[in-house]
C-alpha cells in the first residue's frame, strides 16, 4: 500500500513549511512574464514555476482551467507539468473541482488519482454539491493510491455563503461537509488524507474546521487574505493548514530566483 497522502503532506510541510504555490497561467501573467498567450508560453510558464518551487515549497497547485483554455495541447502541458513537478519532489494538488454522479465521479477519480493514469496527481479538489456520497469514488481511489481529496467547504469567493451557509436542519451545508470529512479521517495519524477548502477571506469561521485532515486555504494575497487572517482563523488547527497563493507569488516571475524569494517571503510572513 502506498504511503497515505496525509502523512506525505505532513512530512513535506515539516520540511519546507506550510505553503502551496498555485500554477495559474493567467493571460495577464503570461504577458507580464513576456510570454505569448499560447501553448509555448504556457509550457514555459509552468516549467519555470516548477523549477523555482522544487525544493522550496511543499505543494504546487496547477489550476486546470488555465491549461484547458489552450485546448488539448494545453491539457498535454498540464499532464507534463504534473509529472515533472512530482519527479522534482513536489506534491501536486490538481485544482480541478470535479463532482458528478458516482459512476462518472469514478472516471474522474481514475483520471486524476489512479497510479495507472498519465495524469495522476497527489491530490485533487472536488465539489460536494451532488451530495457527499457522490464523492466516495474519489475517496476510495485516493485511499488505494496514496492520494488526497480536498472538498470545497467554505470557499474564498464572496458568492460562496449563499450555498455554503444554507441550513440543512440544525447544520449548515458547509458544516455537513466538514462533519463527513471529520468522520472519514477519524483518528488517523499524523492526519487523514481528506481535506477541506476553507478560504482565508471568509471573515469569521462559522463552522468547526477541526477535521483531523488538511485545510487548503486559498485567498492569500491577490484576494485580500493576510497572514494575520490565517493566524486568527486557523491558529488552533495550524498543523493542518496549507495556505495557498498563486498570483501573490507568480507576480514575481519570470526570474527563478525572484519567484523563490517571493515564496520564501510568504513563508516568513506565515511563521
Ligand atoms: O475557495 C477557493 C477555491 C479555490 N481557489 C483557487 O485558488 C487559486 C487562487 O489564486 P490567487 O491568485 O492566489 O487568488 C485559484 O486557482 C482559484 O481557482 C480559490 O481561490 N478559492
Amino acid at each position: 500500500m502506498p504511503e497515505a497522502f496525509g502523512a506525505r503532506l505532513s512530512a513535506a510541510v515539516a520540511r519546507y513549511g506550510p505553503l502551496c504555490v498555485g500554477i495559474d497561467p493567467h493571460a495577464s501573467l503570461l504577458a507580464a512574464w513576456g510570454l505569448p498567450d499560447d501553448v509555448s508560453g504556457l509550457e514555459r510558464f509552468a516549467a519555470t514555476t516548477v523549477e523555482a518551487m522544487a525544493g522550496q515549497v511543499a505543494v504546487v497547485k496547477p489550476q486546470s482551467a488555465f491549461f484547458e483554455r489552450h485546448g488539448a495541447a494545453g491539457v498535454a502541458v498540464l499532464e507534463r507539468t504534473i509529472r515533472d513537478a512530482r519527479d522534482a519532489g513536489l506534491l501536486v494538488l490538481l485544482d480541478v473541482k470535479r463532482g458528478d454522479i458516482g459512476s462518472t465521479a469514478q472516471a474522474y477519480a481514475d483520471a486524476y488519482l489512479d497510479a495507472a493514469s498519465p495524469m495522476q496527481a497527489d491530490a485533487v479538489t472536488v465539489s460536494p454539491y451532488l451530495g457527499f456520497g457522490s464523492l466516495v469514488p474519489f475517496l476510495e481511489t485516493a485511499e488505494r493510491n496514496g492520494g488526497g481529496v480536498f472538498v470545497l467547504a467554505l470557499t474564498s469567493n464572496p458568492e460562496g455563503p449563499e450555498v455554503q451557509h444554507a441550513r440543512v436542519g440544525e447544520r449548515s451545508v458547509a458544516g455537513v461537509v466538514l462533519d463527513h470529512l471529520r468522520s472519514r479521517n477519524g483518528s488517523t495519524t499524523p492526519q487523514g488524507s481528506y481535506g477541506a477548502v476553507v478560504g482565508a477571506t471568509v471573515g469569521d469561521l462559522t463552522e468547526d474546521v477541526a477535521i483531523n485532515g488538511p485545510l487548503l486555504v486559498p485567498g492569500l494575497g491577490a484576494q485580500g487574505g493576510t497572514a494575520d487572517d490565517l493566524r486568527r482563523l486557523f491558529g488552533h488547527v495550524w498543523d493542518h493548514v496549507v495556505p495557498a497563493s498563486s498570483r501573490g507569488v507568480l507576480a514575481a516571475g519570470p526570474d527563478v530566483a525572484a519567484l523563490r524569494a517571493a515564496a520564501a517571503a510568504t513563508l516568513d510572513e506565515l511563521r
